[in-house]
């Protein structure tokens, strides 16, 4: 006599008992371990073997079935990548009564056993699983013994239960885990009943999945929940593209794009009508004719409520303008520099604002001028800014933080303070949330973010919230540099809101020190910029070719540099696009061949896209503020260890990120690309002795006006442009036209309606400032 256990013998299947597990990951559920073969369908004649996915933890008294195939790992041999599994339930009443009165349920014995395979055949389990009620038709079953049973079996089946159920829609293991994870028993029922609920619910989930799930269901083309769906996969798919909201008439069209199908068509009053339900429900908020994923609006309404609420309070100690003015002088003689009109100015409005902020290209001195404040803040004080000085009774008066690792190294490297990331700082538990918020706040007198261009929406309201009344705070940034990689553009809009105190610096400093770069980063923000601005100069070069010779032309350029003994960990390849034959795929392949080649002295490893090999220059390409690396930052690969060299008994790839090392795993590998050339938009917050930068038409969609200033701006010493010239001027002419739909500046308009006393720049003639009777 058979059970109904469906197993699916047309796949290729291994039925095995765990041996012992090599690797766990509880957090991702993900195992490698080595089997005993029972039984396979599969070409393969060994008794045991290794096999690697996402498990819930595999028990020793059980047996299995793993669905999945083979693959040969380069190091470690032939091993079986499960895609989905089942436990074996024995298909006799002898089997199946040993089994349910195994260690694997306890207080179940074999005679309770006996009378449940009894009462409900060898289809018990099943049975049970569809109706936990089928254990009342057990005479003597006591209720609690009942209970226990099916919550085993739930725990032990019900994952399995689902995931193979979902493989069938070609749904792996680790979505099924995440599935799992949020409806638990559920999942099943909500996938039958409306699969689209899985796009609302689960991070990741595609439409395009639910939709053929839906229609294998028969689900109508016009049913609500897959017009909800659409609805809500667009907006997702958009904050991908900067925005925090899409005006409504848009949204509707992306919908219909996105579901419209010539047998059922759809109309625009159907997606509207939706949209007000989803509004009903908060799932989605509409406002002013525009429509918000509720996490983006909340963001939004609570930074805007939170700036407000700093920059309506007042500082305790004002400082008379004459004493300032003083103080600053006296750190001029101190510096031996005179601070511009321009600086003096920023200087005297950041330690006279609640909040303001400081805008300026590179060269302009605002890291001059952070310093100048950190000073005078200091002296007016009467407080010391040696962090050696406080003990732990005493909070440290200043705050630095930047969005990035890198730009709050430079930070420190200037002002000669500490300086954290905006994650480290709030305590980023790098799952749910900050330990910094509205009810911990941060402790300190002045807080002061450089780089604040590319901090997002989320992070700037999660920052805010953390910022006490009595704080003041400093944003420091380059307006026209690429906006956040995430949603929204924060600096911009408090720039254009007017309703924040803001000091634009104009004079370049560092172009009197005769940087060529530096020019030409003020021609691009000018709109001057012209074929004589890209005439060689000692710090600048450009040098012509074609798209075919650009390989050539930047591996000559590192050959002429390894020549001249110029260290190569100082050049920086910056492209804007990783296809073409001359993007940064190609280039890294080819730089690493010079740099790093292959040697029988060197350990590699292969995946699926490139070779890492010891020595290799790498980027991480996600934010792992557990480990403290972040997005965009660079590391050598130092070690690579086998399975057998390490306590965890996995391949590992060691990665040193200026004296951090990071361990990675395979599963990991594509958290880190190689970084002899990396993108434009992972270099925002970087800075490097040395950038060479392909500019060619074959990038013309990408080339724009901030993307090239940007990249530009990354160079400290030296520029090397090599492409077309006309590509170039063309592409510093090209505004980025996709602005991005953000409603901050209407957010502060309403809570501060009237444009406060303030100076903008000091640049604007009519004005008289401290400065003049200086
Ligand atoms: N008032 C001044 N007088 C003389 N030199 C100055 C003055 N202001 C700034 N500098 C010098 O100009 C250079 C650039 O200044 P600073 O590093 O402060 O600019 P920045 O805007 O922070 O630049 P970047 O964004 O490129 O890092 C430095 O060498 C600095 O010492």
């Amino acid at each position: 006599m058979a059970t109904d256990q469906q197993v699916r013998k047309e796949d290729g299947y291994i039925k095995g008992e765990l041996l012992y597990t090599i690797f766990r990951n509880e957090q991702e559920n993900f195992s490698i371990a080595k089997i005993n073969i029972l039984a396979t369908n599969e070409d393969y004649q060994a008794k045991d073997i290794v096999i690697k996915g996402y498990f819930s933890d595999l028990q020793e008294t059980a047996a299995y079935y793993f669905y999945g195939a083979f693959e040969r790992h380069p190091k470690f041999g032939l091993q079986y990548n499960v895609t989905s599994y089942q436990t074996f339930i024995p298909d006799t009443t002898d089997g199946l009564i040993a089994y349910l009165s195994s260690d694997l349920f306890h207080g179940i014995g074999k005679k309770t056993a006996a009378k449940i395979v009894d009462a409900l055949g060898v289809n018990a389990i099943s049975s049970i699983l569809n109706d936990p009620d089928a254990l009342k038709k057990v005479p003597g079953l006591k209720q609690d013994k009942a209970d226990l049973l099916v919550k085993t079996l739930k725990e032990n089946q019900g994952f399995e239960y689902i995931a193979v159920y979902l493989a069938k829609y070609g749904i792996g293991l680790k979505m099924a885990q995440k599935i799992y994870k949020h409806y638990q028993d559920e999942a099943i029922s909500v996938l039958q009943e409306d699969p689209y609920q899985y796009v609302f619910d689960i991070e990741g989930f595609g439409f395009q999945t639910a939709d053929q799930i839906a229609r294998g269901n028969g689900l109508s083309l016009t049913h609500p929940s897959r017009i909800g769906a659409g609805c809500i996969y667009v907006l997702q798919k958009n904050i991908q593209a900067g925005h925090v909201f899409l005006p409504i008439e848009t949204c509707i069209s992306l919908v219909m794009d996105l579901l419209t199908q010539p047998e059922q068509p759809l109309t625009e009053a159907m997606v509207n009508g939706r949209l007000e339900e989803l509004n009903q429900d908060k799932s989605v908020i509409m406002l002013n004719g525009n429509v918000y994923l509720p996490s983006l609006y909340y963001a939004e309404d609570g930074f805007a409520s939170n700036v407000n609420r700093l920059i309506t309070k007042s500082i305790e100690h004002d400082t008379p303008l004459a004493e300032l003015m003083k103080i600053i002088g006296d750190i001029e003689d101190q510096e031996v520099l005179s601070y511009g009109k321009e600086q003096f100015e920023a200087i005297q409005q950041a330690l006279s604002s609640k909040l303001m902020i400081v805008t300026g290209g590179p060269g302009t001195g605002k890291t001059t001028v952070i310093k100048g404040i950190l000073n005078a803040y200091s002296t007016i004080h009467d407080m010391s800014a040696d962090p050696k000085t406080y003990d732990s009774e005493t909070d440290y008066p200043f705050i630095l933080t930047a969005p990035t690792g890198r730009a709050a190294k430079r930070l420190t490297e200037s002002t000669g303070l500490p300086a954290v990331t905006i994650h480290r700082l709030l305590g980023w538990d790098g799952q749910s949330g900050f330990d910094k918020n509205e009810h911990e706040q941060l402790k300190g007198s002045y807080l002061i973010v450089d780089e604040f261009s590319m901090v997002d929406i989320w992070l700037a309201n999660s920052l805010f919230k953390a910022i006490p009344d009595d704080m003041q705070v400093l944003l420091v940034g380059d307006e026209d540099q690429l906006p956040s990689v995430g949603p929204g553009q924060v600096l911009a809009d408090l720039l254009a809101s007017d309703r924040i105190p803001y000091i634009s610096l104009h004079d370049v400093y560092r172009q009197k020190e005769g940087s060529k770069i530096i020019e030409l980063a003020h021609l691009i923000k000018q709109d001057t910029c012209d074929k004589a601005a890209l005439m060689n100069d000692k710090d600048f070069s450009f040098i012509s070719c074609h798209e075919q010779q650009l390989i050539d032309v930047v591996t000559a350029v590192f050959k002429r540099a390894q020549a001249k003994g110029i260290e190569l960990k100082d050049m920086q390849v910056l492209a804007p696009m990783y296809r073409s034959q001359a993007g940064i795929t190609m280039i890294n392949q080819h730089l690493q061949a010079l740099i790093n080649p292959a040697s029988s002295k060197k350990r590699e490893i292969k995946t699926k896209d490139a070779v890492f090999r010891v020595g290799d220059k790498v980027l991480q390409l996600v934010n792992q503020p557990e480990d403290g690396i972040y997005n965009g930052d660079i590391g050598n690969v130092v070690a690579i260890f086998k399975e057998n060299e390490n306590a965890d008994r996995v391949e590992q790839l060691v990665i040193d990120f200026e004296g951090k090392e990071v361990s990675y795993e395979r599963k990991d590998y594509i958290n880190v690309t190689h970084a002899y050339c990396i993108s434009i938009h992972k270099s925002q917050g970087s800075e490097f002795p040395i950038v060479i930068m392909p500019v060619l038409p074959v990038y013309q969609r990408m080339l724009k006006k901030n993307l090239l200033y940007t990249a530009i701006t990354r160079s400290k010493k030296s520029l090397i442009i090599c492409g077309d010239k006309q590509a170039f001027l063309s592409g510093v002419k090209r505004l980025d036209a996709n602005q991005r739909y953000t409603s901050l500046i209407e957010q502060l308009h309403e809570r501060l309606p009237n444009v406060p006393d303030m100076n903008h720049s000091a640049t604007e003639e009519t004005e008289i400032t401290p400065y003049d009777f200086m």
